[in-house]
């Protein structure tokens, strides 16, 4: 599985635009009688529908969507994605429970406050685009501005500024059967940018798109949420997906949220064995980052030699070690945090956490275990460093798991020249851990 993930900083306990307390939406005959139960609520989903022919499809859930995040609702089909996102807008009636967006009671709005809601404040985006196949692409993206009542001159204006925006420039008089499928979704997504709503809700946006159009399109989800800071929740059943462009994620089994946490404290600290399982492929260099992987400075440190950002990828750090044959120095503001040096760093690569969650230090005997793992024995533990001398011992082992962790990722050697980074290819989306 290859992956990477953009940097981040740690996300921050924002103010939240979406609040959402003990929800649950159930289908099926006197569906409100289930949450109210304390025995039908805490059934098995096969129990509940043999019972009482009910789908709970989204059981007691409770999070807040920060504003400025992209938070990913993801888990496999039929977990209740879908259901638990339409609830935010009352696409879908909620069953029981409380959604507040900026402390407003969505519940309570009336029929015109909540058009207010979908059309001005949370506009979703879908995976099957919703186009009108009679109009060009300028008056596609400009129909939902139409429909808020915004005057001619002006929407035709603010949709060829984000036409533009989405990489369409040139192909405003196309008509939606004119275009491919990852054009279509881009205008799907400038209509939704031009009503310039508070939250965008993606509904599994890509899904039906081939796997390089979707990277495309995940890179400028990731673009437009950089330079725009619009809060952003996405629904994908694809975890490489939900690494790539999530702030925080949702992972959703059988209606209930089993974990929501960074992408990080997911892959290192799965909550249960299904979540374990879930991420079992993903590898944690690119995940875990160097501020997870440090250990303490020591006066026997070197001052100088190769510098990297708390908020890097361990794999960033694996290369600097390599390149340089020396530890790397984790530098936040000008000071120095910690170290990562080949023990940290073939612990996350190895996978080797303490008993309170953390990476442990790998020495050398383990590490070439590791490598070893990885498939380079340590025999083979003699590699190019960046200028391609051959060096040996502990160093050797360093550069031989960067060897195998950037080929891991499509990328190169150690010894190649340095490539465009945030380009790997996404991994296959991992569909089975059912049998967990
Ligand atoms: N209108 C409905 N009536 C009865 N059951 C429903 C209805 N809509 C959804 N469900 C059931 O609720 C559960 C959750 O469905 P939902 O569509 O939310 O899942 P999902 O995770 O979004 O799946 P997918 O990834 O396949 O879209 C499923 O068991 C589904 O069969």
């Amino acid at each position: 599985m290859t992956l990477t993930v953009p940097t981040r900083k740690p996300p921050t306990a924002g103010t939240p635009v979406f609040s959402v307390d003990g929800l649950w939406k159930v289908f099926g005959p006197k569906a409100d009688r289930v949450p109210a139960d304390p025995e039908l609520s805490t059934l098995s989903p096969a129990d509940l529908r043999s019972r009482t022919g009910c789908t709970a499809a989204v059981r007691d859930v409770s999070f807040d969507v920060r504003k400025g995040e992209v938070f990913v609702v993801m888990g496999l089909s039929g977990s209740g994605k879908s259901t638990l996102v339409r609830c935010l807008t009352r696409l879908i009636e909620p069953t029981a429970g409380r959604i507040a967006i900026d402390g407003e009671d969505v519940r309570a709005m009336d029929k015109a406050r909540l058009r207010e809601l979908r059309r001005h404040r949370a506009a979703m985006v879908f995976q099957h685009f919703g186009l009108l196949p009679h109009r060009t692409v300028l008056d596609n993206v400009a129909y939902g501005l139409e429909i808020q009542g915004v005057g001619k001159a002006e929407r035709r204006e603010r949709a060829a500024e984000f036409v533009a925006k989405v990489g369409l420039e040139g192909m405003e008089k196309r008509r939606p059967g004119q275009l491919s499928g990852g054009q279509r979704q881009r205008v799907g997504l400038a209509r939704a940018l031009a009503v310039d709503p508070e939250v965008l809700l993606f509904d599994e946006p890509f899904s039906a798109l081939d796997p390089l159009i979707r990277r495309d399109m995940q890179e400028e989800v990731v673009r437009l949420h950089r330079e725009e800071g619009r809060t952003m929740v996405f629904i994908t059943h694809d975890l490489a997906e939900a690494l790539k462009l999530g702030d925080r994620i949702a992972l959703m089994r059988d209606g209930r949220v089993v974990q929501l946490g960074t992408p990080e404290e997911i892959v290192s600290s799965p909550a249960d064995d299904y979540v374990r399982e879930f991420v079992r492929d993903v590898p944690r260099e690119h995940v875990v980052t160097c501020r997870t992987a440090m250990r303490p400075v020591s006066p026997q440190d070197a001052a100088d030699g190769p510098a990297v950002r708390p908020e890097a990828p361990v794999a960033e750090a694996i290369e600097a070690v390599a390149r340089a044959g020396a530890p790397a120095r984790v530098m936040d503001e000008g000071k120095c945090v910690g170290v990562v040096d080949h023990a940290q760093l073939l612990g996350v690569v190895a996978n080797v956490t303490t008993t309170d969650g953390t990476t442990a230090p790998v020495d050398a005997d383990s590490a070439a275990a590791a490598t070893a793992v990885d498939g380079v024995t340590a025999d083979s533990a003699v590699a190019a460093d960046a200028d391609g001398d051959v060096v040996e011992g502990v160093d050797s082992v360093v550069a031989a798991v960067a060897d195998a962790a950037v080929a891991a990722a499509g990328g190169r050697a150690a010894g190649e020249a340095p490539r465009e980074r945030g380009r790997a290819t996404p991994p296959a989306p991992r569909t089975s851990p059912e049998d967990v």
